[in-house]
């Protein structure tokens, strides 16, 4: 296993089965956004003559690994699976150290990507087709599937080990080879996982991590003439980018983006359950998610008990360096986060009544990070900045509604289709939330966020693509369909 990182926290590279440093001989030091005077390491500042490195490495390997049978490259994904769970509680340490998220998220995180690797493992043991009868009686036709080829996965810093291993471990099961981008935010942390890839023995050039910044790499990968497919995670405005690119040189591209989600509050809800699941799905990550809720659509029966019972228990959030026992929500993961997130605050200040929060956090627990207060915002219309536009930050915007139909009117009421949730104790409201909600994943009396592995994630609208990623859904992204007709 590469000792680099142990003796020297300076990470490399890896192409080809090395670690290897940029030919710029640069570096970007990562620091910890709850205290910027730790350093958490450093990670290269790659050009694009290193990434061609990378891509012809994956392109060499190509024919290697897809030969192998889906049984036996599964196998590597579950040795690596083992030695990530090995490595769990300082895989989750680094996590929390490097984008901030509490210690109990991260290693929850990073449980999750072991189970993401066994559950992919599993797949290369699964059907790829279909039988289907022919006209011609003395014919066979089937379908079977065949990789893309080489894939470059481009992904965000808030889930530093769950999004990489959610797009590479499909690719890979199912005969791709792997070119990865990490959200520099997030490259020591992903850098960890790739020490389990390599650690786990699979042939050299199949997985390669590349880090740097995204105007050279991250479009470097849309714009490469050998990366057959691109799966990228993050803002509307690079993924929109990166789907154009490849569009136009006519590769596949698959896009998650953002999204404005809404919990829908009805007047049957269980209140203390909704109270909790707003919180936990609005807060949680610092709101760092892109299935965070941000708004808070509450039936004017219940608004001000419901608002009363919220402020109270936002109130109790501890705020503080995620690897502290009992702090619940840690900083925003960079500074320009932070100040997006500030200046949402004042937009919300000037569109609606703050109710609690609404500023930078301060103080000797404070000064050396990216903190803010969990902020709650009342009486926000609906084409208010705050309640249109995508924040990822701990902020909520409160909006009262007389029934169910103008909730639903006011949830759809934005670019966005990527989660919502309801809570409501009635069955027919359950139902027309389920037919009318715009939104690839819909949760009743539960949070917004909150993806399982085994089951399709993905937007509707502005949020994605139109695909689907995650569960059996991957294979539609990284394979494509061969219709076989035998005479
Ligand atoms: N849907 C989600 O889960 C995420 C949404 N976001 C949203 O995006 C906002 C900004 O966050 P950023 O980190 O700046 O997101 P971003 O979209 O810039 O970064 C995501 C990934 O794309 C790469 N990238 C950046 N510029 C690129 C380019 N020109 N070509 C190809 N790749 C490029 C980045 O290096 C990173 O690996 C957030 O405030 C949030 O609203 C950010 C991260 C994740
Ligand atoms: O809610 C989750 O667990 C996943 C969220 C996600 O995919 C994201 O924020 O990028």
């Amino acid at each position: 296993m590469a000792v680099q990182t142990e003796t020297t926290n300076k990470f490399s590279n890896y192409i080809n089965g090395d670690w290897v440093v940029s030919d710029t001989n640069e570096v970007i030091t990562r620091t910890n956004p709850a205290n910027t005077e730790d350093v958490v390491g450093q990670v290269q500042k790659s050009s694009k003559e290193d990434l061609d490195k990378a891509v012809a490495a994956a392109k060499a390997a190509k024919k290697g690994w897809k030969n192998l049978s889906g049984a036996e490259r599964g196998q590597y994904l579950y040795k690596a699976a083992d030695i990530l769970e090995s490595r769990l509680e300082e895989v989750a340490e680094c996590m929390t150290r490097e984008m901030g998220k509490t210690l109990p998220e991260a290693k929850g995180e990073t449980a999750r990507g072991v189970a993401i690797l066994r559950y992919y493992a599993g797949e290369g043991m699964r059907k790829v087709g279909d039988v289907i009868p022919s006209s011609d009686s003395e014919a066979l036709m089937f379908t079977t599937r065949a990789p893309l080829g080489v894939v470059g996965v481009i992904t965000p810093w808030n889930f530093p080990v769950a999004i990489p291993i959610w797009k590479t471990a499909p690719a890979l099961v199912y005969g791709n080879t792997v070119v990865l981008k990490p959200a520099t935010e997030a490259a020591v942390t992903c850098a960890k996982v790739f020490e389990c890839f390599e650690e786990a023995g699979l042939p050299n050039g199949v997985v390669n991590m590349v880090t740097g910044p995204g105007s050279v790499i991250g479009q470097g990968i849309a714009e490469h003439p050998d990366i057959n497919g691109i799966t990228f995670t993050g803002s509307n405005t690079v993924g929109k980018n990166i789907g154009q690119t490849a569009l136009k040189r006519g590769a596949k591209y698959q896009l998650e983006m953002g999204g404005k989600n809404p919990v829908i509050v009805a007047a049957d809800a269980d209140l203390d359950l909704a109270v909790e699941a707003t919180i936990s799905g609005g807060l949680r990550s610092t709101g760092q998610k892109c299935t965070a809720t941000s708004r808070v659509i509450v039936q004017s029966d219940v608004y001000d008990e419901f608002r009363e019972k919220l402020v109270a228990k936002v109130k109790e959030i501890q705020v503080g360096d995620g690897l502290q026992d009992g702090v619940w929500m840690g900083p925003s993961a960079s500074e320009s986060q932070l100040n997006t997130v500030l200046s949402y605050i004042e937009k919300g200040k000037e569109e609606g009544k703050l109710l609690v929060g609404g500023e930078r956090l301060t103080g000797a627990e404070y000064d050396k990070g990216y903190f803010v207060a969990p902020t709650v915002f009342d009486e926000i219309a609906t084409d208010a900045t705050i309640a249109q536009e995508e924040i990822f930050g701990p902020v909520l915007a409160l909006m009262k509604v007389d029934d169910l139909e103008e909730a639903i009117e006011l949830a759809n009421d934005v670019e966005y289709g990527l989660s919502a949730s309801i809570f409501t104790t009635n069955i027919q409201k359950m139902l027309s939330f389920i037919n009318d909600m715009d939104a690839g994943l819909v949760r009743i009396n539960a949070e917004s966020a909150g993806v399982e592995l085994q089951a399709p994630f993905g937007g509707m609208k502005q949020s994605s693509s139109h695909s689907r990623e995650q569960g059996e859904a991957a294979k539609e992204f990284f394979t494509s369909i061969k219709t076989v007709f035998v005479k």
